[in-house]
Order: C-alpha cells, then structure tokens, then sequence
C-alpha cells in the first residue's frame, strides 16, 4: 500500500498494544467495585473499532459493548463543526457509559455525545481515548482514561483514516499536511 509523501510511524503495533493493556488495567480497577450489569461500553464507529476491541478483550470485564456511528470529518482533515450521529442512542439507558473514541482532536464529537447520553439520563459518561491532541484542544475535555498525548498532527492507521483509506494498518502513522 502507498503511503502519503512526508509520513512516519509515531506508534508501532507492539507500542500501542501494551499501551492498551495498561489502560484496560485502570479502567478494570475503576469499575471494580460497581455493578457490572450498570455498566455499558459505547465506541464511536468507525474509527474506535481496532481500539475498542482490544480494550474490550484486554479488560476482560462482563458488561455490555455497542457501537454508534458519528461523523463529522468527511474526507477533510479539518472538522466540518457539524456532528452527525447516525445511531439512535435514545435507547442506551445504562447507569455509567463508558464511551471510547480513538482520537480527542477538537473535542467536539465527544461533547456531543457525552451531552445526548446525559439527557437520556445516563448518570456517568467516563471518557477513554486512544490519542488525545491535548495542545491543540487546549485541554477542553479531560479524558478519564487516555493512551497517549499527541502533537497536532494528521494521524491514519489503527482504526484512524484519510479518507477511509489506512484504516487497517497495524501502526499509527503521522503526516504533515
Ligand atoms: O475531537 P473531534 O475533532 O470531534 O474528532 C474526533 C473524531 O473524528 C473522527 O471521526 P470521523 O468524523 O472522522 O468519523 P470516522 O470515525 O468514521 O472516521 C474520530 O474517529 C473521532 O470520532
Ligand atoms: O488526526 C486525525 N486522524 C484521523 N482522523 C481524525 N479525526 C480527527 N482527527 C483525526
């Protein structure tokens, strides 16, 4: 596969899988003294899938998962401002969401969830993120559970696309653009 001119891997598949399994730790001891039947895992399609599998498998945790597809990127590296969330989500009831995404970039994708969920009445919504571009979002949502702060910078690989495409590398890639 032909990669875009001006990208390098900042994150190469064992890297990231440890790195997993640390955060699948945390969040197996924060929720260890709830109720596992309160709890439901809620990934952000596409980009989460890689992400939110193995974390779900790494946590080895009874509770329930789904996905909900939200989009606002298009084929752009920009945010459009506009998030669509083609899922309907009226029916996640849970007590606590856990709410996984791969990347925190604008925040903007997980403050429109976070805020949907609540006014379903879900009680907790904690935040786990794989890539938080924490200097560019200026801190705006401070994720319960993150993998690693980046620079702002495009990144494809692992679940994350360039216009649908790269999504399956085992890597994260960076590119300037
Ligand atoms: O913090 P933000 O600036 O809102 O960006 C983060 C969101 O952007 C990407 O989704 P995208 O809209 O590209 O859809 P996709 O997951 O299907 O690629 C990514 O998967 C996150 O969900
Ligand atoms: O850097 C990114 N890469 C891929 N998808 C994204 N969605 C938001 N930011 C990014």
């Amino acid at each position: 596969m032909k990669l875009p001119p001006n990208s390098s891997v900042l994150f190469d598949s064992q890297t990231i899988r440890s790195r997993i399994l640390e955060i699948a730790e945390k969040v197996r001891q924060y929720y260890a003294s709830c109720d596992l039947g309160e709890i439901e895992m809620v990934w952000i399609a596409e980009g989460a899938r890689h992400f939110a599998d193995a974390l779900f498998n790494a946590m080895n945790l009874s509770i329930k998962m789904r996905s909900i597809k939200v989009s606002s990127y298009g084929k752009s590296f920009e945010s459009s401002g506009d998030v669509k969330i083609y899922d309907s989500i009226n029916d996640i009831k849970a007590r606590r969401v856990l709410l996984v995404d791969d990347i925190l970039d604008t925040g903007l994708t997980a403050k429109t969830v976070i805020a949907k969920l609540k006014s379903n009445g879900v009680e907790e919504v904690k935040t786990c993120f794989l890539l938080n571009k924490a200097e560019k979002n200026k801190g705006c949502l401070k994720p319960d559970f993150e993998g690693f702060e980046i620079p702002d910078k495009y990144v494809f690989g692992f679940g994350l696309d360039i216009a649908g495409e790269y999504r399956d590398l085992p890597d994260i890639m960076a590119f300037d653009y």
